[in-house]
C-alpha cells in the first residue's frame, strides 16, 4: 500500500499530529480492505488467546493492534496502550504523545458481516508509560473510531467540534465529508443488552420499564431498541440520528463496573460525543472527569442525547421506593 497521506486535502488535522493520524488512516484503509475479503483473508474470528481484561483475543483483535503498533513508530507517539495489550509499550522514547486504541471493537461481531471498527485516543506523554493513561478523559487532544461497515468511514476530534470521513474505494482517501457534526436531540432509540435486565439495578430498570411502558406509561410515547455490540456502530448510529446507549453496571461477576473500559472505549467516544453536543456519564458523573484506576478499568457507560442521559441521571436521584418495581407511577416523570 502506498504511504502517501490517506486524507483529502481539506482534513483539518493539527500539525503535531498529522504523523500519528496519518499512520492510523493507513492502517484502517488496509484493515477495511482486509475485512472486506472476510474468508478469503483466512480465519479472522479464530480464537488466539486472552487479553489482560480476559476477554478472548480474536485473530483479527491481534492483527489490528500488531499493524497499528508497527505503523505508530516514528510519528510522535512515545506511550502505546491497547487493549490487546497488559502493559504499556514504549514507542518512541522522544515522542510526545500517548495513544490508547482498542485495535478491534465488536469483536463478536467479527464472522458476521456486522460493523466492527477501531477506536483510539491521543493525549500528552507523561514521563512514564502507565500513568500517563491514569488521568481525567478532559486531558484528551484527540479521539476518534474507524468504522469497518458497508462504508468505512473515520469520525475524529482534535477538541474544536467533530469531523467525519468516508473512505473512498476509488482514491483510497478519507474524504472529509462534515466539519462540525451534531447530535440530533430527538430520537425515540435507546440500546441496551435487554438480556442482561435482572442484573441491572433499580433505576435502569425503571428507566427501561418506562421505555417499554411506551404511550400508555410515564413517557407517554414509544420507542424502538437497538443492540448492534459493537460500541463503534452504536455510538454513529446515535451521532447520525440521535439516541441513548446504555451499558449500565450490573451484578454479574466482573461486571459491576459494566463491560466497556475507559481509556480505550468510553473517555474517546465521551470526547466525540461532548464535542458533538451530547453528554456522557457513567449513569450519574460525567466521564471526562472520571480518573481510570488502573489501564483496563471498567465503568458503566451512558451516552447520548443531552437530555436522555440527564434523565437517566434524574432516575437515579429519585427515592428508592419510586424506582421499585412495583411503583407504577413515577409522577416526577409525566412526559
Ligand atoms: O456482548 P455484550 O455484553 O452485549 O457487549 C457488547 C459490547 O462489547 C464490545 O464488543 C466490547 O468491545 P471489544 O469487542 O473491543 O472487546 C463493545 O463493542 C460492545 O458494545
Ligand atoms: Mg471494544
Ligand atoms: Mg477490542
Amino acid at each position: 500500500m502506498t504511504d502517501r497521506n490517506p486524507y483529502s486535502a481539506d482534513a483539518p488535522i493539527p500539525a503535531r499530529l498529522r504523523p500519528a493520524m496519518e499512520a492510523i488512516g493507513r492502517v484502517g484503509r488496509d484493515l477495511a480492505r482486509h475485512i472486506a475479503r472476510g474468508p478469503l483473508a483466512g480465519q479472522l474470528a479464530a480464537a488466539v488467546g486472552d487479553n489482560a481484561d480476559g476477554d478472548e483475543q480474536k485473530a483479527l483483535d491481534v492483527m489490528a493492534d500488531t499493524a497499528f503498533a508497527a505503523a505508530l513508530r516514528g510519528t510522535g507517539i512515545r506511550w502505546y496502550a491497547s487493549e490487546e495489550q497488559d502493559r504499556v509499550i514504549e514507542l518512541d522514547p522522544a515522542g510526545r504523545l500517548a495513544l490508547a486504541i482498542d485495535p478491534l471493537d465488536g469483536s463478536s461481531n467479527i464472522e458476521t458481516n456486522v460493523s466492527i471498527g477501531t477506536i483510539f485516543s491521543i493525549r500528552e506523554a507523561g514521563d512514564a508509560g502507565e500513568p500517563s493513561f491514569l488521568r481525567p478523559g478532559h486531558e484528551q487532544i484527540a479521539a476518534g473510531y474507524i468504522i469497518y461497515g458497508p462504508q468505512c468511514m473515520m469520525v475524529v476530534t482534535f477538541g474544536d467540534g467533530v469531523q467525519d470521513y468516508v473512505l473512498d474505494l476509488e482514491t483510497g482517501l478519507f474524504t472529509l465529508v462534515n466539519s462540525r457534526l451534531t447530535i440530533p436531540e430527538e430520537s425515540a432509540e435507546f440500546a441496551i443488552n435487554a438480556s442482561n435486565y435482572r442484573h441491572w439495578a433499580r433505576p435502569v430498570r425503571a428507566y427501561i420499564d418506562d421505555c417499554l411502558a411506551g404511550s400508555e406509561g410515564p413517557r407517554a410515547k414509544n420507542f424502538n431498541m437497538r443492540w448492534i455490540a459493537s460500541l463503534v456502530a452504536e455510538t454513529h448510529r446515535i451521532l447520525v440520528r440521535g439516541g441513548l446507549f446504555l451499558y449500565p453496571r450490573d451484578d454479574r461477576p466482573g461486571y459491576a463496573d459494566g463491560r466497556l473500559r475507559m481509556v480505550y472505549e468510553c473517555a474517546p467516544i465521551a470526547m466525540l460525543i461532548e464535542q458533538a453536543q451530547g453528554r456522557a456519564t457513567d449513569a450519574t458523573t460525567r466521564i471526562l472527569d472520571k480518573v481510570p484506576a488502573s489501564l483496563h478499568a471498567r465503568t458503566p457507560f451512558v451516552f447520548g442525547s443531552t437530555t436522555k442521559v440527564d434523565r437517566v441521571t434524574a432516575y437515579h436521584d429519585l427515592p428508592e421506593q419510586e424506582v421499585s418495581a412495583l411503583f407504577g407511577h413515577r409522577g416526577l416523570f409525566r412526559v
